[in-house]
């Protein structure tokens, strides 16, 4: 299996060189594979956002490499990394962060209007997301008129629109009751199993982690297991 993403001795830290600083992260070793669903499991205060923004190339480690694929993204300009990051990479919060003012078919053809792709194929792809997690009938509902499930199912067909080779998401389902969780969850999996992209999935429900193909601790910036 070839690694879609790889960290290398990521280390990171803050407050360089003043009384507060503090090492985040010391020398994190970590690869998901093509296909994969790896779970991140981590205690509160372990590193887990700043993984996920290192990994998300919204941020830079202080030493080590981070690979998508071929390419070393820590030896790019920030101009390029950025625009792999647009090319690249879906991104799930525990919030959905829907454009309100938008409908749920518009906010998932959006970011693909902004990609260069025409509104006609735009709309297309939208559509067969939509279908696949079961909210094609809400398509013209803004995200007010959609319940908390829906809203997170249009966050998710919106994070994989431009087919990025790596979704990194952030308690997908922690806003939701457990019974919601679960269905919202499956629907997740629905759109990542097949697409062969690989996904990095940060969560504290240990019932959703055991339903990935493997499991990532962090412990006090280190992976552990
Ligand atoms: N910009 C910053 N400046 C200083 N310290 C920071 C900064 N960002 C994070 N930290 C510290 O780094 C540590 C790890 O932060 P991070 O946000 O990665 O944790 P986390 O594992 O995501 O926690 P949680 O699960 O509670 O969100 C924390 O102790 C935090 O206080």
């Amino acid at each position: 299996m070839s690694d879609e993403l790889r960290l290398e001795g990521v280390t990171k830290g803050y407050n360089h060189a003043k009384p507060n600083e503090v090492t985040v992260l010391q020398g994190v070793d970590l690869r998901v594979g093509a296909g994969e669903v790896v779970a991140l499991v981590a205690p509160s205060g372990a590193g887990k956002s700043t993984l996920l923004h290192i990994a998300g190339l919204l941020d830079t480690p202080d030493a080590g490499r981070v690979w998508l694929g071929e390419t070393d993204m820590t030896a790019l300009s920030d101009k390029r990394r950025t625009a792999a990051r647009r090319r690249e990479v879906g991104f799930i919060y525990q919030f959905h962060h829907l454009l309100p003012e938008f409908t749920a078919e518009e906010n998932i053809v959006l970011p693909q209007l902004a990609n260069g792709v025409s509104r006609a194929a735009a709309r297309d792809r939208a559509r067969e997301l939509l279908d696949t997690v079961g909210v094609a009938p809400r398509a013209s509902h803004r995200p007010a008129a959609l319940s908390g499930g829906e809203q997170q199912r249009v966050a998710y067909c919106r994070a994989l629109a431009n087919r990025p080779r790596l979704l990194l998401a952030d308690e997908p389902t922690g806003n939701l009751d457990p019974g919601s969780a679960d269905r919202v969850f499956a629907a997740l999996m629905d759109l990542v199993r097949g697409t062969g992209l690989a996904a990095l999935i940060a969560t504290h429900n240990l019932e959703l982690a055991g339903r990935m193909d493997r499991i990532v601790r962090l412990e006090a910036g280190r992976v552990v297991a």
